[in-house]
Formats: structure tokens, C-alpha cells, sequence
């Protein structure tokens, strides 16, 4: 056919067409070259940018960069992100990351590089992405960071509303896994020992009390919910008027109403770890000082038995044996001066409870107005509390139960402590039996009481060493039944071992 071109002339226009291609590539190579060594770098990449930008369509999305680290510190919104998209994973993810660390109680789940997650908030569409590169330099790792893309017109939005809702809810997380630790002095052996005195050891802290299982009174309950509510979220206020973020509770109350239960609710509701100061250890405000500035924020300093700790801060000035050098060169306004010192100073989100049996007993220095924020009384059991714990301990309610009125009764003449109440519950599975067991345990000790006043109004009143004789007594009776339940929160428990003359805490 005429039309048809011969196959010599197709390959004729073929080389043509490579010859020039070849010269046009040779060519621009020459002046990419010529570009690379005349124009400088940075010139360079402007030009290119620039290039770029007029000859790609305009995007209507915005991409927020989002860095691991700022310098040498962590990117809290890094942070965030990588808890709250966790949350966020959708089935059609294709890599995960999945990781535990022995004591965590829950998998960490996050997300692989170069995989998205797509987020809604409110009516904004955002797309999260993980790109993982590797640094730049030699043995700089690899730099990991957060694409945040979205619709450039809701960047007021994002800036302003999304990021700190995320961060608001990692924080949130965070605390749902956080495991509470309790934390007690680490006491060496050898008094010579100076350099791990005062350091702190940590256990987790099972203590399984909230404020649910607590029996008191309805009022002092929400009292005490409402009051740290209200310091939590307080930082600004505490800023303003020129106080230290910090708020003292002192707990009364006899053995056995839920002292160190309530500190233990506390920590388990706020989620701060406790330290445990056994003053009777700390021998100087030195160290005293040191042991304090390495607790962290959002923790609960507790002092328990404090009347107790007196008779050891005391030592130093009643000194009766002048061979026994001092043990303590403590006094209790030393030490709160101490903790009022370094915490308005340094810390946040602090938390000092002072428990004790005898609010009689202790230094007016701790009563002092403004002192302690709170002063908690814990009380005998009352109806109220009796009612919670048969709910919580046999599962049953007041209604048509005919115990519950004759141990109201009871317990409006009897002083019984809720660790009484509660050990008479746990004595068989069968409610009747145990709540028969209890009214005969509080009649007995109705009558008990009744016997001892009547003495008192025969020959005098009580002398206050029997009195005090008479709650060791019961006291000593009650913990014999009840210790594997106080082991954890209190002082006098099985960490403790006889060592020479004096009692030592065995170190964690
Ligand atoms: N108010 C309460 N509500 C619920 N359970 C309680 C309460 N008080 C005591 N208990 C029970 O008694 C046990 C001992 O209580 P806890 O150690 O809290 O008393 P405490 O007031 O600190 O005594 P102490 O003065 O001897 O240190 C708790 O583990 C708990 O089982
Ligand atoms: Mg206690």
C-alpha cells in the first residue's frame, strides 16, 4: 500500500527519534550538571521548590509534621498521638506493633511505619501517618515522626481543639494502665551505709480499697471526692494566688476505721503513687531533704502514726541515756517546715497525709491553722457504713432483711470499728449466719463497754495508761485475724524483722 511506510523507513524514524532523545537527554543532564556546580544549594533548591510549586495543582490539605522528639526532649503531642491512635486502629491496619513490658498489665498496640489511621472529629476528616526514616547522621537512629493531614481550612480547629483533645485523652489512658506503686525507705542494715539511706524502694500496689468498698459516713466521703477533685484540677488557681500545688490531710481515727484504707482509696482514685516516710529511719534534715526531693509528682507522701513519730523526733531533746547518741536530729516542725520548703519550691500535684490514733497526741505544730487542709475523722462503724459493707461483703441489702434493724441498734451502743464489722461478715459464706454472728459480737462488746463505764462512775474514772492498755488489748486481737489484709498499707507489717534490739523493715 502507498500509505503504508516501507520497514526501512520505520527504522530510519525510529533512530532518528533515539538520536534525539539521546541528545536532548545528554543536554540536560550537561546543564543539570552546570546548574549543580554554578548555582549554589540553597538557590538551587528554592528554584526547584518554586518550579514545583507553579507546575502541581494546589492541595487543599494541610500536613502537620509531628516529631518524636523536640532536641533532646520527648514531643509530649508525639507522645500523645502514638497512645491515643492505639485506641484509634481500624480493621483494615495491615502492621501493627505490639509490645509488653513485665509489669505492664496490658499489650501496648501501636501502629507500623508507613501505616494511616483516619480519625473524625467533629465534621473533620484527619488522616494520621507513621514515617519512620532513618537520621541523618552516622549512629543518629531512627527519626520517627507523625503526619497529620487534614482539610487546611479547620487548621484553627485542629490547632486549637484536636491536639489538646488528644492530649487530654492519652493522659487519660495513660492512667487506666498506670500501675500505682507504693514506695518505702530503703533502711541499710549498717548505720554506715549513707548512701543508699533515703533511697526509695517500690512495690506495686495491690491494695484493692476505693472508695466504694470504704465504709464512712455518705457526707465526709463526697467531702473528701469533691476536695480532690477540686485541687486536681486546681494548677492555675494555685499559681495565681502564690501557693505550692500541695494539700495536707490528716487522718484520726482508732485502729482499725480505715485509715490507711482511705489513703490507699485515695491513691487508687487520683492514680499517684504513695510514699510511705518512716520517720523513725530519717536521722537529719539533710537527709530528710534528700529522701524528699526524689519523690516525684502526683504522689501521696504518708506519715502514719505520727503521735507515734513524736516519741522518735523527741528523742534529740529528751535525751535520757547520755552514752545512746541521738537517733533523730529531727523535730516535727522541722520537718514540716522542710516539706513546705522544697515543695513550694519544687513539685507539683502533691499530697501529704499524716495519719494518727490520737489527735490529742500530736504537736500543735501539724494543727496549726492551715496547716493540714483536712481534718478527717474516722469514726466507729455507723449504720450507714454497715449497710456498704454488707453489700459489699455478702452481697445483700437492707430490704425485708431482719437483722438490719437490731444491728442498727447495736451499733448506736456499741463502738465497733469497721474492721470488726467487717471480719464478722467474712466468717461464712451463709449471710444469716454471719450477720446472727454479728449481733452476738456486738452485744458482747455492748456489754463490755457498759461493764467498763460503770466502773469508771464506781471507782473514778479509768486511768488513761489502762485505757490506752485496753486498746493495745483489742487492738493486738484484731490484728492477729486481720493481718494478711493490713499487710500492705501499714507500717507494723510482715516487711518488718527483728534485728538486734531495734525493729527494721527488710529493704525491697
Ligand atoms: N472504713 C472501712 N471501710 C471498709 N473496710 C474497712 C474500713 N476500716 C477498716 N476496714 C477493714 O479493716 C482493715 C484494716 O483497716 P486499716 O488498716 O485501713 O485501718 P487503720 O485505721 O489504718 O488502722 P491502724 O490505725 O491500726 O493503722 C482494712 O484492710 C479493711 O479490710
Ligand atoms: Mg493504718
Amino acid at each position: 500500500m502507498a500509505s503504508m511506510f516501507s520497514l526501512s523507513e520505520i527504522s530510519k524514524t525510529s533512530s532518528t527519534l533515539f538520536s534525539a532523545y539521546a541528545s536532548f537527554a545528554g543536554s540536560m543532564m550537561l546543564v543539570r550538571s552546570m546548574a549543580n556546580e554554578l548555582i549554589p544549594h540553597q538557590l538551587r533548591s528554592y528554584l526547584f521548590s518554586t518550579f514545583r510549586y507553579f507546575f502541581t495543582p494546589l492541595s487543599p490539605d494541610l500536613t502537620l509534621a509531628i516529631d518524636e522528639k523536640c532536641g533532646m526532649t520527648k514531643n509530649q503531642v508525639y507522645e500523645a498521638a502514638e497512645l491515643y491512635l492505639s485506641t484509634k486502629i481500624s480493621p483494615k491496619t495491615e502492621r501493627l506493633k505490639v509490645s509488653k513490658t513485665r509489669k505492664q498489665k496490658h499489650f501496648t498496640i501501636a501502629i507500623e511505619n508507613g501505616e494511616t489511621i483516619v480519625d473524625q472529629f467533629e465534621d473533620v476528616k484527619l488522616t494520621w501517618r507513621l514515617v519512620c526514616t532513618e537520621g541523618q547522621k552516622p549512629h543518629s537512629g531512627e527519626k520517627r515522626l507523625f503526619e497529620l493531614s487534614f482539610n487546611k481550612k479547620h487548621r484553627e480547629k485542629i490547632l486549637g481543639f484536636y491536639l489538646p483533645y488528644v492530649l487530654v485523652k492519652a493522659e487519660e489512658i495513660r492512667n487506666q494502665d498506670r500501675m500505682i506503686k507504693l514506695y518505702s525507705r530503703q533502711c541499710p542494715f549498717s548505720d554506715d551505709d549513707d548512701d543508699r539511706r533515703g533511697s526509695w524502694g517500690s512495690i506495686i500496689l495491690e491494695h484493692p480499697a476505693t472508695f466504694d468498698t470504704l465504709a464512712m459516713d455518705p457526707d465526709l466521703k463526697k467531702m473528701i471526692i469533691d476536695d480532690l477533685e477540686r485541687f486536681l484540677g486546681r494548677k492555675e488557681y494555685y499559681k495565681k494566688v502564690g501557693k505550692a500545688w500541695k494539700r495536707g490531710y490528716l487522718l484520726f481515727g482508732p485502729p482499725g476505721t480505715g485509715k490507711s484504707s482511705l489513703v490507699a482509696a485515695m491513691a487508687n482514685y487520683l492514680k499517684f503513687d504513695i510514699y510511705d516516710l518512716g520517720l523513725s529511719s530519717v536521722r537529719s534534715d539533710a537527709e530528710l531533704r534528700r529522701t524528699l526531693l526524689s519523690t516525684s509528682n502526683r504522689s501521696i507522701l504518708l506519715i502514719e502514726d505520727i503521735d507515734c513519730s513524736s516519741e522518735v523526733l523527741g528523742r534529740q531533746v529528751g535525751k535520757k541515756n547520755k552514752e545512746e547518741p541521738a537517733k533523730s536530729g529531727l523535730t516535727l516542725s522541722g520537718i514540716l517546715n522542710c516539706i513546705d520548703g522544697l515543695w513550694s519550691s519544687c513539685g507539683d500535684e502533691r499530697i501529704i497525709v499524716f495519719t494518727t490514733n490520737y489527735k490529742d497526741r500530736i504537736d500543735p505544730a501539724l494543727l496549726r491553722p492551715g496547716r493540714m487542709d483536712m481534718h478527717i475523722n474516722m469514726s466507729y462503724c455507723t449504720p450507714d457504713g454497715f449497710k456498704l459493707l454488707a453489700s459489699n461483703y455478702l452481697n445483700i441489702s437492707s430490704k425485708h432483711n431482719p437483722f438490719f434493724g437490731e444491728i442498727d441498734g447495736l451499733l448506736k451502743s456499741a463502738e465497733a470499728t469497721p474492721a470488726e464489722v467487717a471480719e464478722e461478715l467474712m466468717k461464712t459464706d451463709d449471710a444469716d449466719v454471719a450477720l446472727q454472728g454479728l449481733v452476738s459480737f456486738l452485744k458482747r462488746k455492748r456489754d463490755e463497754d457498759n461493764e467498763t463505764k460503770n466502773k469508771a462512775t464506781d471507782g473514778g474514772e479509768v486511768p488513761p495508761s489502762i485505757r490506752r492498755l485496753n486498746e493495745i488489748v483489742s487492738r493486738f486481737k484484731r490484728l492477729k485475724t486481720d493481718g494478711d489484709k493490713r499487710k500492705i498499707m501499714t507500717t507494723k507489717s510482715k516487711r518488718m524483722v527483728k534485728g538486734g534490739s531495734r525493729l527494721r523493715r527488710i529493704p525491697y
